[in-house]
């Protein structure tokens, strides 16, 4: 049996309505099972039945993609790619799955293809209830065309609907990625199918994605070699039909750089991104298709589509060029990056609050040493959390001593906070961020950091420290607990206050405000459970040398730990 796989996105142009994105990547199925696809779809369109339901304006609508694709075991490509990369971009996706692969990053085991009614059912359920809203339904549908391709070539003549006036199935737009020449050289589709494919599916697309081999297949083997091939290729497959084509230069000869040219039938654009050295490949045309659809899901123009889903999977490629999944020679992508920067950094831990050093730029510039020289001799010292509060660095300059000191604490395990500043915090990737009560209110800085950055609130009083909790933070800076002239202006509370708001909160809670060897005992022996450590500026940093001071401090405080017990 004769395979051919394709990528297709799907569009609607219904006036008034806004654009449907359907996606097609890589699986298995009939063509039939693309004509029922589209009947049903454009019957959505036009049906009381399927159309959208009620949504009380409380509701909130999300960018919806459905993907009708086969299922690739390894999790690199197909279905799973297309979950991946929408819930990447942000974008809710469904699934029809047209065939069940046993792959793995060795090769293709076994291929189970969905019967095609079942394929059509699968589709009718999400078409019905999860429907077309259009301003937000999207599909995504990978198929390959099998035997029984012919069963409906005649589709158009046969629809009803493929005539109606002003439901003509050209209203649908739809992507087309050709899958052809997998990424790995695998021919998929045998000559005989590619009428077929030029015939029926091009000219319904509104993009079509091949890459070299499969452009130059969908033009009788002609030889594509160089940048203007592409632009020649480009132009070639256009006149067949579809609105936009996109030729992938990923196999590009004598390239430094991963050139794409995309062609819009007026303009060309050419896509330049560095090449990226890696096997973990698998899944890139998927990727590319099921990102151009998650961002027409959200109402992106074609072209900007195109530009952010290039920029995504160069993201993707570059994140995952060394990770080590499968022992073949062409290992998956890791789509989820952003969530894996989360999960690569160790959880919370109060007791990370014990000796929480805090930096001065001032002090720092006396005793002529850099942030970072300050941060490495703290953290040598034993210091467990540090906090930068530089409130007198440039901008640029404070994110480019984050960065680097970020790399120390990494290699350290010890969490990294930014003072006041979200925005260096987000730059630079840091563990989270301490703010006052005249800073950006926490429950925002929680907002912009996303679940798992750590933010400390300072607290002053029991309603600070309600709030706090409330806010999300996950622990409390609780002072001046003595005078200090490090923070101009800064309100005593004295232990009683500093005791006051740690019962006030279940918030693991860090004493600061002119702690240093001599009373830090005092401090700990509150013996208030939530009590943590001491955050500790000038007994630190105001010192000739900063590994000493931080060594002698830590000391001090393990002894407090043992007098308690
Ligand atoms: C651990 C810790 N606790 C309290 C503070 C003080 O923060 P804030 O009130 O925002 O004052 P500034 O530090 O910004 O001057 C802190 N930085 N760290
Ligand atoms: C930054 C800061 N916040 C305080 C508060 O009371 O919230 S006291 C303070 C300064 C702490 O510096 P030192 O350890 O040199 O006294
Ligand atoms: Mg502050």
């Amino acid at each position: 049996m004769e395979h051919l796989c394709f990528q297709v996105l799907s569009t609607s142009f219904f006036t008034p309505k806004p654009q449907i994105p359907v996606l097609l990547s890589p699986g298995a199925a009939s063509i039939k099972s693309i004509h029922q696809y589209r009947y049903l779809y454009l019957k959505a369109m036009q049906d009381d039945k399927f159309s959208t339901p009620p949504c009380d304006e409380s509701k909130v609508r999300v960018p919806h993609v459905l993907t009708v694709a086969g299922s690739d075991s390894g999790g690199g490509a197909g279905i799973q790619a297309d979950i991946k990369a929408c819930a990447a971009r942000g974008v809710y996706c469904s699934t029809v799955i047209t065939a069940v692969t046993a792959q793995n990053t060795v090769g293709v085991q076994g291929v189970n293809i969905v019967p095609e009614d079942f394929v059509a059912e699968q589709l009718r359920s999400v078409l019905s209830d999860m429907p077309p809203n259009v301003s937000i339904l999207h599909h995504s549908t990978k198929i390959v065309l099998g035997e029984n391709r012919h069963a409906s070539v005649n589709w158009h003549s046969e629809n009803p609907l493929s005539k109606s006036e002003g439901i003509s199935p050209y209203k649908t737009a739809l992507v087309v990625d050709p899958v052809m020449v997998s990424t790995s050289g695998h021919t998929l589709a045998g000559p005989s199918i590619l009428d077929s494919f030029r015939e029926e599916l091009l000219p319904m697309a509104d993009i079509v994605t091949p890459n070299l081999k499969e452009a130059s297949a969908l033009l009788g083997g002609v030889p594509l070699e160089t940048i203007a091939d592409m632009r020649s290729a480009a132009k070639a497959i256009h006149d067949i039909g579809p609105r936009n084509v996109l030729v992938k230069g990923g196999d590009l000869p004598a390239s430094l750089d991963a050139v794409d040219v995309f062609y819009d039938g007026n303009d060309f654009y050419e896509f330049r991104s560095s090449r990226i050295m890696t096997p973990n490949t698998h899944g890139t045309g998927c990727t590319l298709a099921s990102t151009v659809a998650a961002e027409l899901a959200k109402g992106s123009q074609m072209l900007s589509a195109v530009k952010v889903a290039k920029r995504y999977v160069e993201a993707v490629l570059s994140y995952s060029k060394n990770i080590a999944i499968g022992g073949g020679c062409q290992g998956p992508m890791d789509h989820l990056l952003k969530l894996k920067s989360n999960i690569e950094r160790r959880p919370f831990d109060p007791c990370d609050l014990f000796l929480y050093a805090v930096t001065d730029s001032r002090m720092n510039k006396k005793w002529g040493r850099s942030i970072v020289d300050a941060v490495k001799a703290a953290i040598e010292g034993g210091a467990s959390i540090i906090q930068l509060r530089e409130k007198e660095v440039e901008t640029g300059d404070f994110l480019e001593a984050a960065k680097a000191c970020l790399k120390i604490c990494r290699v350290h395990g010890v969490p990294l906070l930014i003072n006041d500043r979200i925005d260096v915090a987000l730059a630079s990737d840091a563990d989270g961020v301490h703010i006052g009560q005249s800073d950006m209110p926490a429950h925002v800085a929680r907002a912009l950091l996303g679940p798992d950055k750590i933010i400390g609130v300072s607290c002053k009083t029991p309603e600070h420290a309600q709030q706090a909790w409330i806010d999300g933070a996950d622990y409390i800076g609780s002072g001046g607990v003595y005078p200090t002239n490090t923070k101009e202006n800064n309100k005593t509370i004295g232990l009683d206050g500093l005791k006051t708001v740690c019962v006030s909160s279940k918030l693991p809670v860090v004493a600061i405000g002119g702690i240093g060897m001599s009373n830090a005992q005092a401090v700990m022996r509150l013996g208030v459970p939530n009590l943590k450590g001491v955050a500790v500026v000038s007994a630190l940093f105001d010192r000739e040398c900063v590994m000493t001071e931080t060594r002698k401090l830590l000391e001090v405080l393990k002894e407090s730990t043992k007098i308690a017990k």
